[in-house]
C-alpha cells in the first residue's frame, strides 16, 4: 500500500507562522501553547490526538441528521451528503482556496482504495472523518488528518455476479445519519454500519425478485429518519422502484414503483393506474419489467417535503417491442415528485416520452431558486442523457424551459407545453439510427454543480457514438440469443453498432447559464467520460478528467488555473471540507464505469486512490505506473470459417466488458486483442470456472460450450489479424 505523507509542517501555518521559537525556550511550553492556540482560534477543536478515535467519530457522526445537513449549508464546513447539501448543488461556501491562490495547492496525502474497477464515489466528510466507497460496494473510513485508514467494510458481493449490472461494479457513495453509514451493495442489499467502527447494524434485501438482475450502484439518500434507495437493471428486464427504510431499524417505510405492473392485477396506487394508460398491453411490458430503474438520483427537498426521483430507460429500450402501439410509457425518463413522508406520487414531468434510446433521467438534479422572467421560481435543474438542459418548476412539475446543451438529432426542441418535437427517423422500425446523443448520454451520472455566485452550472458533457438497429422480435425477459450481452442477460431490443456509427466522440466541461439557457464557456477534452464537478465560493471549479488530470478553473471565465496529473482517469466528483482551519479538496480517482470498462484515455494505470489537496501541501505524487498494452495477438490457431459465428458469440458473451479486440485499448478490464497467445489458446480454462472469478469474470459454465469458445478464439485472433498493419 502506498500511504503517502502525513500532514506536513506546511499544513500548520498558524503554528509555524505565529509562534517565534527563540522566545519560548521549553518544548513543553511551545506544545501547550500550540494546543491552546488551536483550541481557541481554530474553532474550539480539541487537539488532534483525540480526533479519529471511536468516541470522537461517534460524537460527530451522531450529530448528523436532517437539521445538521441543512445547517451545514451556512458554512459548508463538512460534506455530509452525496451532493454536499439537500439541494445537491456541490457549491461550497469555503473560500480559503481561491482563484488567486489555487496555484499554491499541493498534495497532502493519498489513500489507496485497493481496487481496479471504476471509482464513482463522492467522499462524505464530517469533522475530518471521511467515508468513501470503492468498487464492489466496499466502504472505507479514512482520517483526513493523517490520510490513514480507520476501518473498511466489504459487504461481500459475489465477485462472479458482476455481470448482473450493465455498467461496471461501481458505487457512487454512502449516506450518513445519526451515527450510521448506509451503503447500497451491488447485489441489492442496503446495509447500515456503525460509523465509528464499521460494524454492521442492519441489512435489508431491497430486491423484490431475485430471479431478476437488480443491482444497486447509487448513493442512498437520507432525510427525516428515512433512507431511500432505488436500483438498476433496465438493460436486463426489470421493473424499477424506490424504497424508503427507517434509518434506525431498517423497517420498510414506503415503496413507489416507477412503471406499472401487470394490468390484470390490482395497481399498487393511482399513479400506476394512470401510467398504465400510456402503455400498450400488446407489448406485455410487465413480463420484461418495463424498466424505469431509478439507479442514481434521488433528491430531497426540505422546503416542499418532496423527494424527486429521476427514472431510467425503458426495458427493452426499443419502444416498438415494448409498447408496439406507442405511448409515453410513464414514468420512464421522468422526474417524479413523491411525498417524502409517505412516498405518494405528487407530480411528474417526463423528459423523454416513450423512451427508445436508453435516455435515462437518472442524472443528478440540482434544486435552485432562480429569477426567471422577473419572477422568483423554485426549480429543478436537470441535464439528462437526452442532451437537453431542463428547468422545471419543482412546486408542481411544470415545464419552464429546455435547450439542447450539445448537438442532438432525435428531436429539434421542446414545444411550449414541454413535449419534445421528435424527428421521425429516430424511431424507425426498419432503418438503423445513429442516435445523438447515444445511449451513453450527452451527460451520464457524473455530477454537475451549480454556483449561485456565477449563476452557472458546471456540466460534464459528452458524445459517445453508438448506432441502434431495431430488432424485430424480443423474447420477453430472456437473454436475447446471440445479441449484445445476451449471455449475461442483456435484453434491449436493438443491435448495437451493426452499422458503424458516424458521429464523433467528444468530452467537454460546459458552464451553462440555466436562466438564459445558454453556454457561458467550455473546456474541451480529448475524450468523453470526464469526472463530476465541484464549485466553490473561491470562484473555482474542480474537475478530474478521463486523461488522468485534476484541474481547477476560474468559475466565471473558464480560465485554467491549476492542474496536476493523477494516477489514472477520473470519473468521480471532488468534495471540499474544512478540518482544523484548513480547507481540503479530495477526489477519488479510479477509471471505470460503463465507458471505462473497455476504453481508456490515459497511458497510466493505478489502483483506486483518494487524492487530497490543500494550500501548501508538499507530499510527493505517487509513482505512476505506465499502462502496458501488450502486442497485438498472434499465433492462436483457428479456423477462419468460425469467425462469423464467433463474432456473434463474442458480442453475446464478451463485448460488454472486453470491448472490441485490438480496436479498444482495454479500460479497467483487459482487451483480448492484446493478451498473450497462451491466454487465448487456453481460453476455456478462464471461461469455465476460471481463475478470475474472484475479480469479476463470470463463470460461463452452462451458458457457453467448449465449441463456442473455439469460435470466440477464431473471432479474437481473426480480428487481430484483420486489423494488423500490413
Ligand atoms: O438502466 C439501468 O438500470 C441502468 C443502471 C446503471 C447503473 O446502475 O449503473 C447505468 C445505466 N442504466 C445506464 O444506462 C448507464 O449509462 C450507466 C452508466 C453507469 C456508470 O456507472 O458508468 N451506470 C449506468
Ligand atoms: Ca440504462
Amino acid at each position: 500500500m502506498r500511504q503517502l505523507a502525513r500532514r506536513g509542517a506546511s499544513s500548520r501555518p498558524f503554528f509555524n507562522g505565529t509562534l517565534n521559537s527563540h522566545i519560548i525556550p521549553h518544548r513543553w511550553l511551545r506544545t501547550s501553547i500550540a494546543v491552546a492556540f488551536s483550541a481557541t482560534l481554530l474553532g474550539g477543536a480539541a487537539n488532534a490526538q483525540s480526533k479519529g478515535t471511536p468516541d470522537h467519530i461517534k460524537a460527530v457522526t451522531s450529530a448528523i441528521d436532517s437539521a445538521a445537513i441543512t445547517a451545514n449549508t451556512a458554512t459548508s464546513k463538512d460534506w455530509p451528503t452525496y451532493g454536499l447539501d439537500y439541494a445537491e448543488t456541490r457549491f461550497s461556501k469555503l473560500n480559503q482556496i481561491t482563484a488567486e491562490n489555487v496555484k499554491d495547492i499541493g498534495l497532502m496525502w493519498t489513500y489507496n482504495l485497493e481496487s481496479i474497477r471504476g471509482v464513482e464515489a463522492t467522499p462524505l466528510v464530517v469533522d475530518g472523518i471521511m467515508y468513501v466507497s470503492a468498487p464492489w460496494s466496499v466502504v472505507h473510513a479514512v482520517d483526513t488528518r493523517t490520510g490513514k485508514r480507520l476501518w473498511t467494510f466489504d459487504p461481500g458481493v459475489d465477485r462472479e455476479k458482476g455481470y448482473r449490472g450493465c455498467c461496471d461494479v461501481v458505487n457512487r457513495g454512502v449516506a450518513l445519519y445519526k451515527g450510521k453509514v448506509f451503503v447500497g451493495a451491488y447485489d441489492g442489499r442496503l446495509v447500515a454500519l456503525d460509523a465509528a467502527t464499521g460494524t454492521k447494524v442492519w441489512e435489508k434485501d431491497t430486491v423484490i425478485d431475485r430471479k431478476m438482475s437488480y443491482t444497486i450502484t447509487g448513493a442512498p439518500r437520507v432525510f427525516n429518519g428515512k433512507v431511500v434507495i432505488g436500483n438498476g437493471g433496465a438493460e436486463y428486464g426489470v421493473r424499477g422502484y424506490v424504497t424508503a427504510y427507517d434509518a434506525e431499524t431498517g423497517n420498510q417505510a414506503w415503496r413507489w414503483f416507477t412503471v406499472p405492473g401487470d394490468p390484470a392485477k390490482p395497481f399498487e396506487d393511482d399513479s400506476m393506474a394512470a401510467a398504465a394508460k400510456t402503455w400498450d398491453p400488446a407489448g406485455k411490458y410487465w413480463v420484461n419489467g418495463g424498466g424505469g430503474s431509478a439507479w442514481d438520483t434521488i433528491t430531497f427537498d426540505p422546503d416542499l417535503n418532496m423527494v424527486y426521483i429521476g427514472t431510467g430507460n425503458g426495458s427493452p429500450w426499443n419502444r416498438n417491442l415494448r409498447s408496439p402501439g406507442g405511448g409515453d410509457n410513464l414514468y420512464l425518463g421522468s422526474i417524479v415528485a413523491l411525498n417524502a413522508d409517505t412516498g405518494k406520487y405528487l407530480w411528474h414531468y417526463q423528459e423523454t416520452p416513450g423512451d427508445n434510446w436508453d435516455y435515462t433521467s437518472t442524472q443528478p438534479m440540482i434544486l435552485a431558486d432562480l429569477t426567471i422572467d422577473g419572477a422568483p421560481r423554485k426549480v429543478v435543474l436537470h441535464a439528462p442523457k437526452n442532451g437537453f438542459f431542463f428547468v422545471i418548476d419543482r412546486t408542481n412539475g411544470k415545464f419552464i424551459s429546455a435547450k439542447n446543451f450539445v448537438d442532438v438529432n432525435w428531436a429539434t426542441g421542446y414545444d411550449a407545453s414541454g413535449r419534445p418535437i421528435e424527428v421521425p427517423e429516430a424511431r424507425s422500425p426498419d432503418k438503423s439510427f445513429d442516435s445523438i446523443p447515444g445511449p451513453f448520454g450527452a451527460h451520464n451520472w457524473h455530477p454537475m454543480s451549480f454556483n449561485p455566485q456565477t449563476g452557472l452550472v458546471y456540466l460534464p458533457a459528452q458524445g459517445v457514438p453508438l448506432n441502434l438497429t431495431g430488432e424485430k422480435t424480443l423474447v420477453q425477459n430472456a437473454p436475447a440469443e446471440n445479441k449484445f450481452g445476451g449471455t449475461t442477460g442483456w435484453n434491449v431490443g436493438f443491435s448495437l453498432n451493426a452499422e458503424p456509427p458516424k458521429n464523433p466522440p467528444f468530452g467537454r466541461l460546459i458552464a451553462w447559464d440555466p436562466v438564459k439557457q445558454k453556454e457561458a464557456w467550455r473546456a474541451e477534452y480529448i475524450a468523453p467520460w470526464n469526472g463530476g464537478t465541484l464549485t466553490t465560493a473561491g470562484n473555482l471549479v474542480f474537475q478530474g478528467t478521463a486523461d488522468g488530470r485534476f484541474i481547477a478553473y476560474n468559475a466565471k471565465t473558464g480560465e485554467k488555473l491549476w492542474e496536476t496529473p493523477v494516477g489514472t482517469g477520473v470519473v468521480a466528483a471532488p468534495a471540499t471540507y474544512m478540518v482544523d482551519g484548513v480547507q481540503y479538496v479530495s477526489v477519488a480517482v479510479g477509471w471505470g464505469g460503463v465507458f471505462g470498462i473497455t476504453q481508456r484515455a490515459t497511458d497510466r494505470e493505478a489502483p483506486g486512490t483518494v487524492y487530497t489537496f490543500a494550500i501548501g501541501g508538499k507530499a510527493p505524487l505517487p509513482a505512476f505506473t505506465k499502462y502496458q498494452i501488450g502486442n497485438l495477438l498472434t499465433g492462436v490457431k483457428y479456423d477462419p470459417a468460425h469467425v462469423p459465428e464467433g463474432t456473434s458469440i463474442y458480442v453475446n458473451a464478451c463485448a460488454t466488458c472486453h470491448g472490441v479486440p485490438g480496436v479498444d485499448k482495454g479500460g479497467n478490464v483487459p482487451n483480448l486483442g492484446y493478451v498473450s497467445t497462451e491466454t487465448i489458446t487456453n481460453l476455456k480454462d478462464i471461461v469455465f470456472n476460471g481463475p478470475f472469478k474472484g475479480k469479476g469474470m463470470p463463470d460461463f459454465t452452462g451458458k457457453l460450450t467448449e465449441a463456442d469458445v473455439v469460435k470466440i478464439q477464431a473471432f479474437i485472433q481473426g480480428t487481430a489479424d484483420a486489423i494488423r498493419p500490413k
